[in-house]
């Protein structure tokens, strides 16, 4: 009787909502679950390994050492790439080292782990087997059998390519400089590491022909075939050109940075004669930059021991060793008494004209350097801007840094300065003297008929690419030293009063 109560529909009635209610609760509360613990990453991992009894497998060993022990080249491409996925993360398992730079934390598959990775809809597994007895690694790829012949070798061309794009990235840049000629000496290059912080970005320039440079360098590098179709050797010459301290030098830095690509500055000076240029050509290595600074100079002195025709030879690359991937970059100071045949279209591809400063460019050192986007003061160098003044960015921004406790005294400066230069103009020009150098400071872009654009844009120089190195390590010092927290109070102080 009292099962019958209690079993009877009327007084448990099959209620839609409750029964849905409870479902939903459920289904939340078995959400929660899976995602707040490592129950549905499990699941899945459970899924993989009973689908993965399904198929049959091959399997391919890549060890580390041949047997003459000698280092497997493949290993370590495969095992670069392989650390350089996003599965390496979700091994058990995950080794961390300092990278390059010092906030760099490299990832790297520790021994017995595998690793996932998926290739044109395919999953392939890689173990990195440690081998008892020799320390050595062995990484062993695991394939679908039904997949092998469609991927395996597609896969191992996308992983060596893979490979040499990280170590193209990673690639430590190197400065390259030749040496006088010795008898017994082979090699005529020495080389630094090239470690200068500048890049096409940092340089004071109108942003579009920045832009326009890195196109440029961009399409140039994807040119091979259309160079190669042409009979052309695959090189781009460009030429950076103004008054000293505009900064053709630092843009010359950046453009290496940008490419990663190894720079040989050409001295002249210690070129012997025109088969020594030859030689030095031919013992570059391709995926570089070779520079020669103040061309105009070397060009107009007949300093060197190297004849023009030797000069234009150079130029033209016909002598590089493998004809591949070359961007030649010349400096000078003013390209007016050069021999047109060395500025022709296809010898130099593109011109870039660094002028002296204008307003605008004084606005950008003005907040790169002291941090003002604007100033009380800044309406009175506009006007002087305005009458025709200028100077160089490396002389505004040397007045900048060495006044960088005081924003407002290093513009009355900077006013002093270009005051001081107008005077000079107005002077120059009573004794009908011609000044030098464009005082224009805006950048125009102009195409060329053929191949180039022609780039003019504003920056200051300074000597050699050595020295501009050694000036840079040198201020870097000084900053270190100068810079106090009084200075930096003070400096604050006076852009709040500034900017108020
Ligand atoms: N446009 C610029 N942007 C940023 N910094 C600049 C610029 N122009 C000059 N400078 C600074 O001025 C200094 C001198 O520049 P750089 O040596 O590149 O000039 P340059 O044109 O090569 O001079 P030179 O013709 O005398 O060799 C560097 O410290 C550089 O940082
Ligand atoms: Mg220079």
């Amino acid at each position: 009787m009292f099962h019958r109560t209690i079993l009877s529909p009327i007084m448990f009635p099959a209620n839609p909502i409750l029964v849905s209610a409870i479902l939903v609760v459920g289904s939340f509360l078995i959400f929660r679950l899976l995602s707040r613990t490592s129950l549905l990453f499990n699941l899945k991992k459970w899924w993989r390994l009973l689908e993965d009894n399904f198929h049959v497998y091959q399997f391919y060993k890549v060890p580390q050492f041949n047997e003459h022990m000698q280092e497997n080249q493949l290993h370590r491409k495969i095992f670069t790439y392989l650390n350089s996925l996003p599965s390496v993360e979700d091994s058990d398992f995950t080794n961390l080292f300092s990278g390059n730079k010092s906030n760099d934390i490299n990832l790297v598959l520790d021994s017995n782990q595998t690793l996932l990775d998926t290739f044109l809809g395919a999953r392939v597994y890689w173990v990195n087997e440690k081998l008892a007895g020799n320390g050595a690694n062995t990484l062993v790829l695991k394939i679908r059998k039904k997949d092998k012949r469609r991927i395996l070798r597609p896969y191992i061309q996308h992983v060596l390519a893979s490979f040499e794009e990280i170590e193209s990235r990673k690639k430590e840049v190197k400065l390259h400089m030749n040496t006088v000629p010795e008898p017994e000496k082979n090699g005529r290059w020495t080389s630094v590491p090239f470690t200068h912080p500048a890049t096409i970005d940092t340089a004071v320039m109108d942003s579009d022909l920045k832009n326009k440079v890195k196109s440029d360098l961009e399409a140039f590098l994807k040119s091979k075939q259309y160079y190669n179709r042409l009979g052309k050797v695959w090189k781009r010459s460009y030429l950076l050109y103004g008054p000293s301290g505009t900064g053709k030098s630092t843009f010359v830095a950046g453009m290496a940075k940008f490419l990663s690509y190894d720079i040989y500055d050409v001295d002249l000076s210690k070129v012997a004669d025109d088969t020594d240029l030859k030689l030095l050509l031919l013992q570059t290595t391709n995926k570089s930059m070779i520079v020669i600074e103040d061309l105009d100079r070397y060009l107009a002195a007949q300093s060197t021991a190297v004849s023009l025709s030797g000069v234009l030879n150079f130029m033209d690359g016909i002598f590089s060793c493998c004809g591949e991937e070359r961007v030649m970059v010349f400096t000078m100071n003013g390209k007016d008494q050069v021999d047109p045949t060395v500025l022709r279209p296809g010898r130099i591809d593109v011109h870039i004209q660094f002028p002296l400063c204008d307003f605008s460019a004084f606005k950008n050192l003005a907040n790169s350097h002291l941090g003002l986007k604007e100033h009380k003061l800044f309406p009175q160098v506009e006007e002087i801007f305005q009458t025709g003044a200028s100077l160089s960015p490396a002389e505004i921004g040397e007045i900048m840094i060495s006044n960088r406790s005081s924003p407002t005294r290093a513009l009355k400066s900077v006013i002093t300065a270009l005051q001081t230069n107008s005077d000079s103009r107005v002077a120059a020009s009573k004794v009908g003297q011609q000044l030098t150098g464009s005082a224009s400071g805006r950048s125009v872009v102009e195409e060329t008929g053929d191949t180039g654009l022609f780039c003019r844009e504003s920056v200051h120089t300074v000597r050699e690419f050595r020295k501009l190195y050694g000036l840079f390590r040198r201020s870097s010092r000084k900053e270190s030293i100068d810079l106090d927290s009084n200075e930096k109070e003070n400096s604050r102080h006076e852009r709040r009063e500034s900017l108020g």
